[in-house]
């Protein structure tokens, strides 16, 4: 079943066209990885779905009207925002709750388990600029969690992050698919990408290939897009690229 049907999409920034018509499906309850180039419009797909970025043609076609939660890179948040970890969390509930509405019993339960998940806790009083790059991360996943949408949208959550935030960050967008939550992250970390349900391969604003994580990160697919050549081995067999 698809969380989110993508049909001839065009979509980008004022005049420019950065999208070139993208059909894509997104199944739900899965995790879907991103992949492309640094400018392959990765960032700018999850915004067309977040419904930050119009799209200037085609259709975004979603199975439940909630709205999605969008994970934004760390360096696009600024680092003298004068707000404290547990601050940043509970802005995950404003969807709900709205900005001037106190927080329920249940809002600070969700924003507890959310920050234990993403062991940033200990943290929960310190401002968000006093952080570390991985514990920030860690900071801006817990509030797209949340959120508790049924769409949640990640913009290279891990990148940059030791081993061990890596792991707790993909810790936490299992469980959520456990939970009924549609996982959609861009990432130029493959073996990330292999470890998704779901791989989307996009270059140039387009979708080259498709499907199962191995079929479509093949070592000919990489060096077609990356037009660099892998290493004989390297990689998954097969050949999904269109
Ligand atoms: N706010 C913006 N205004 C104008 N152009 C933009 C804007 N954001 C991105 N672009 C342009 O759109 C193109 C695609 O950018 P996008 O950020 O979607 O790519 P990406 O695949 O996420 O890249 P990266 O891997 O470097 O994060 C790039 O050429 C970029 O310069």
């Amino acid at each position: 079943m698809s969380a989110v049907v993508i049909n001839g999409l065009w979509a980008g920034y004022g005049r420019r066209r950065v999208l070139h018509g993208v059909t894509a499906r997104i199944p739900a309850a899965r995790v879907t990885a991103v992949v492309g180039p640094n400018g392959s419009g990765k960032s700018t797909l999850l915004g067309a779905v977040a419904g930050v970025v119009p799209a200037a043609a085609g259709t975004i076609g979603r199975r439940t009207a909630e709205r999605p939660a969008l994970v934004v890179q760390r360096s696009a948040v600024a680092d003298a925002l004068p707000i404290t970890v547990r601050e940043t969390v509970s802005m995950g509930r404003w969807a709900q709750r709205g900005a001037w509405r106190r927080l329920t019993r249940r809002d600070r339960t969700v924003i507890d388990s959310c920050m234990d998940r993403l062991d940033i806790r200990h943290l929960a009083e310190r401002p968000l600029g006093a952080l570390s790059g991985g514990q920030r991360q860690r900071a801006l996943v817990a509030q797209g969690l949340a959120q508790e949408s049924d769409l949640l949208l990640l913009d290279e959550p891990a990148t940059g992050l030791d081993v061990e935030a890596q792991q707790r960050i993909s810790g936490a967008l299992d469980h959520a698919t456990r939970q009924g939550a549609t996982v959609v992250h861009a990432t130029h970390d493959l073996a990330a990408a292999l470890r998704a349900d779901h791989c989307m391969l996009i270059t140039g604003g387009r979708v080259v290939a498709e499907g199962p994580p191995a079929d479509v990160l093949t070592p000919g697919a990489l060096a077609r897009v990356w037009g660099v050549p892998q290493v004989e081995g390297e990689g998954a067999p097969g050949g999904a690229a269109r």
